[in-house]
């Protein structure tokens, strides 16, 4: 299946949230203005001729609604509803009003004002993860537990493993046995060798091992998972300082990127994510994992306007292919359901 029909199929609940609220907004008043006059199906005479001749229905007038203040209002309320945050609704409403107003509309020609304001907001973010020629680029994957960095890292080896580079996968979350028992799981599907240390050591000495071993095998890439105990913030920014010290001793331009992966399902919560997370590390880009099966796609439209880091990918799902480059287009489309 390609990409863009499994992000279609899997944004199914953003985007029949939006599509649907964006139809009711419309048709419900539409409805209860009896006497306002039907716009006319597209092309009737042309239509209508070619249907009859070959036994077809013509398609029946969309509802149209006058563009007005009420409208707009409830349009507002709907994408707030829908995750996109009271700054990136007024912004895109007031856009889709422009030029707009007092006009008779439907629901297709909104859906793709939306369409076209979201893409607008999302094309300058969407950005994949930059690879460079130098040996090892260190990618520091950070994040709340749970956000998807194990399965993200996983993902994004088997991938940068199918593009012929050479991995190696840091197990830095020392605390959580599991974790580093599910990376290893990641790893053998990916072919890529993670390197573990016990239980309760020090990250950072790992982190050493890791580079010293990423460079002696002349590898194209360094993956480290960190832990996300965010409820501790103290010992993970210390935590975070200590690895990222330890690897500059091997090289100091590293890590060259720092990747947040986060969860679309936490909606607004996300972007306390990405304030908290920009205070420990440098954040270079981001990752949002689960955009299949959550209806609060619109978090990512609010975080591209309010932070303009770029997203590197999106994850539709836990299998090892679940994960691609952020195509604004597409994305827009599938969420308001086009
Ligand atoms: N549906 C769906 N599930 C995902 C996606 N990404 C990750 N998951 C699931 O989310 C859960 C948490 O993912 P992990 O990769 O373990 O998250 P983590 O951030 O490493 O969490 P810790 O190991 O607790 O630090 C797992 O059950 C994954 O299968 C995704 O894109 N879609």
């Amino acid at each position: 299946m390609s990409f863009f029909s499994k992000l279609r199929e899997r944004l199914t609940k953003s985007s029949s949230k939006i599509g649907a609220g964006l139809d009711d907004i419309v048709a419900e008043a539409a409805a209860a203005e009896p006497s306002a006059p039907s716009a006319p199906a597209p092309e009737p005479e042309r239509q209508g001729l070619m249907g009859r001749l070959l036994g077809r229905e013509t398609t029946p007038a969309e509802p149209r609604r006058e563009l007005d203040d009420a409208m707009l209002e409830e349009l507002e309320d709907m994408l707030i509803a829908a995750d996109m945050g009271t700054e990136t609704a007024l912004r895109v409403t007031a856009n889709i009003a422009e030029g707009r107003m007092g006009r008779r509309i439907g629901a297709t020609e909104l859906k793709q004002a939306l369409a076209d304001e979201i893409t607008r907001i999302m094309a300058p973010v969407a950005r994949p993860l930059p690879l460079y020629p130098k040996k090892p680029q260190v990618v520091l994957v950070v994040g709340v537990n749970g956000s998807g960095k194990t399965t993200t890292i996983g993902k994004l080896a088997s991938q940068l493993r199918a593009a012929g580079k050479t991995v190696v996968i840091a197990a830095c979350d020392t605390f959580r046995a599991a974790a580093v028992e599910q990376l290893q799981v990641w790893g053998s599907r990916a072919g890529v060798p993670v390197l573990v240390a016990p239980q309760g050591s020090d990250p950072a000495s790992l982190a050493y091992d890791a580079m010293v071993r990423a460079e002696a095998e002349s590898a194209d890439l360094l993956l480290i998972d960190t832990a996300g105990r965010l409820q501790n913030r103290a010992d993970l920014m210390e935590e975070l300082a200590k690895i990222v010290r330890v690897i500059r001793k091997k090289d100091e331009t590293a890590p060259h990127n720092t990747l947040l992966v986060l969860d679309a399902t936490t909606g607004q919560n996300a972007l306390s994510q990405v304030e908290a997370f920009r205070r420990m590390a440098d954040v270079s880009g981001l990752v949002m994992t689960k955009l299949d099966g959550t209806a609060r796609g619109g978090v990512l439209v609010a975080l591209a306007d309010s932070y303009g880091l770029p997203i590197h990918a999106i994850g539709v799902g836990e299998q090892i292919d679940d994960l691609d480059a952020f195509a604004p287009d597409e994305f827009a489309r599938a969420l308001v359901g086009l």
